[in-house]
């Protein structure tokens, strides 16, 4: 698992690896020595500017200073605040630092290539206001490149967003492992790229700290995953259906059916009322269409144990007839994936869907932002949690199933505060139906009875992976296909030999 550390959690990695008998001095030479190989990695980095705050952000630049002065570049200081103000670590850093120091307030950039953004990392603790922030908005208005150290300065370790100001970085060196707010939008794009240094923590610390949240590749969700078993037969692969709306909404649903069977589904059966059925006989060989005219009849078909799962949503309209179709796909053998139209039949209600989804034997919800808001109407203690992992955290705790809240950034998230959040979806992935592909694979993995968190992530996973395999010009249609290719390579990597 590619663990992703919250500033909380940082610092007792800190605290354990200094208790293990590393000194923290050693920790912030280290990092300080990883800050200086990347600005000495930078084509003409002659003249550097390190900008240094008042805390132990302030002490690695102070350590880069001097290695890279000794390194032959010629490098200023300019600190935050007083010298002797330093404390600790920051203060042992600066006496190591014998050249001269200016200050950041005053500080001008005609005679600088580079510039070290040392002055606040993990511990900035409210808004830049007054002089700090007047000195990031001239650091980010010299257009000047910036190596971050551990996170661009003003940007949220935890929750991804600006507080007050950040400059746009080059590049991040961060420590021992990555932070939520490297990757939640809009950190991600503030950071440049990111690298992560070892400076000697060991990985076992984590063992009693115990993360939660995690980047979401498959490390996060691999051992989990079905493969197909040699003695397998359509039917133990599982059989998912779909709802679809009308003749003339039906195209959702089949892109989610697609989706579905090309996760690796057995079978897929298509639900539609009676004037689509013509449509979806038509379009793929590989698809079943059964006709049900209401909730009623949609019950009668699930009687068949054998449905393992259903996803109820893409196209289907919104309202009480949306509403009833859930609630007959929720049952005990069967898990359940509520998409689009079926979340926005529950606006302002999330309680009323959370009991239609606790009878399911597992549930996964997939809103887009739009409807996350309208599901969670007037409840703040989910909106207006502070960054989008709290969010979904909080909607998982609240719903008692989890949530894949879309976007770039997609977070997915459990009940228990399980979360991973997904960095490789790319920016063309944005395009009619995606969505509906992505309800599909949830819905085909959780068919093969693999459990719905790491279904959930799975499936994210894997629909960015297919919308790089498409490349630029996607169009939703193309994302089932695309799957092949992405699991020719997974299913390897996961131990799988062809049998
Ligand atoms: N042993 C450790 O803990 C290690 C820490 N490291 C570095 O230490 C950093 C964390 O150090 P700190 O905990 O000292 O925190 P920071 O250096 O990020 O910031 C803390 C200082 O900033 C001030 N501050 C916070 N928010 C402010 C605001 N909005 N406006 C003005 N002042 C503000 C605080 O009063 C404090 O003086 C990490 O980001 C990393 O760069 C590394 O050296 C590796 C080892
Ligand atoms: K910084």
């Amino acid at each position: 698992m590619n663990a992703l550390l919250d500033p909380r959690e940082m610092a007792e990695a800190d605290a354990r690896a200094i208790e293990g008998g590393i000194a923290g001095l050693t920790l912030m030479e280290r990092a300080g020595t990883a800050v200086a190989d990347a600005a000495a990695r930078r084509p003409y980095p002659t003249r550097i500017a390190i900008l240094c705050g008042p805390g132990n952000n302030g002490g690695d630049g102070l350590v880069a200073a001097r290695i890279l002065a000794q390194r032959g570049f010629r490098v200023r200081v300019a600190l935050l605040g007083a010298r002797d103000a330093l404390i600790g670590d920051a203060a042992a850093a600066a006496r190591r630092w014998t050249g001269p120091v200016e200050s950041a307030e005053t500080l001008t950039y005609e005679t600088v290539d580079l510039i070290v953004d040392a002055l606040f990392g993990a511990g900035l603790a409210r808004d830049l206001e007054g002089v700090p922030r007047a000195v990031v908005e001239r650091m980010a208005a010299s257009g000047r490149p910036i190596i971050a150290v551990d996170l661009p300065s003003g940007l949220d370790g935890a929750t991804g967003k600006v507080r007050g100001a950040a400059a746009q970085a080059v590049e991040t060196v961060t420590f021992f492992r990555r932070k939520p707010g490297h990757l939640l939008l809009p950190g991600r794009a503030l950071c440049g790229r990111v690298r992560v240094a070892d400076i000697g923590i060991p990985a076992s610390v984590l063992d009693a700290i115990a993360p939660t949240c995690a980047v979401n590749d498959p490390g996060a969700w691999g051992s989990a995953f079905v493969l197909p078993a040699a003695a397998g037969h359509k039917y133990s692969r599982g059989h998912a259906l779909v709802a679809s709306g009308g003749a003339w909404t039906a195209g959702a649903a089949r892109l989610a059916a697609r989706g579905a069977l090309r996760a690796g589904a057995g079978l897929v059966t298509i639900a539609c009322p009676p004037d689509a059925l013509a449509v979806h006989a038509a379009s793929y060989a590989a698809l079943m269409a059964r006709p049900v005219g209401d909730a009623a009849e949609l019950g009668r078909l699930l009687e068949d144990p054998r449905f393992t799962a259903a996803l109820v949503g893409p196209g289907l309209g919104a309202g009480p007839q949306a509403q009833a179709m859930l609630a007959a796909c929720a049952g005990p053998e069967r898990s359940v994936v509520a998409d689009a139209d079926a979340l926005t039949s529950f606006a302002g209600d999330a309680a009323a869907l959370a009991a239609v989804l606790s009878r399911a034997r597992g549930a996964v919800v997939t809103p887009h932002e739009g409807e996350f808001a309208r599901l969670f109407a007037g409840d703040d203690s989910v909106l207006g949690a502070p960054s989008k992992l709290a969010r979904a955290r909080a909607a998982a705790a609240r719903l008692g199933a989890v949530v894949v809240l879309k976007g770039a950034d997609t977070v997915v998230a459990e009940p228990g505060g399980h979360a991973t959040i997904a960095e490789n979806a790319p920016a063309f992935l944005a395009t009619a139906g995606a969505g509906d592909v992505l309800a599909g694979f949830v819905c085909g993995l959780l068919a093969q009875a693999m459990p719905p968190f790491a279904a959930a992530s799975a499936a994210v996973w894997l629909h960015g992976e297919a919308a790089r395999e498409a490349g630029p010009g996607l169009i939703a249609d193309d994302l089932p296909e695309a799957l092949r290719p992405v699991y020719a390579r997974l299913f390897p990597s996961l131990g799988w030999t062809g049998a």
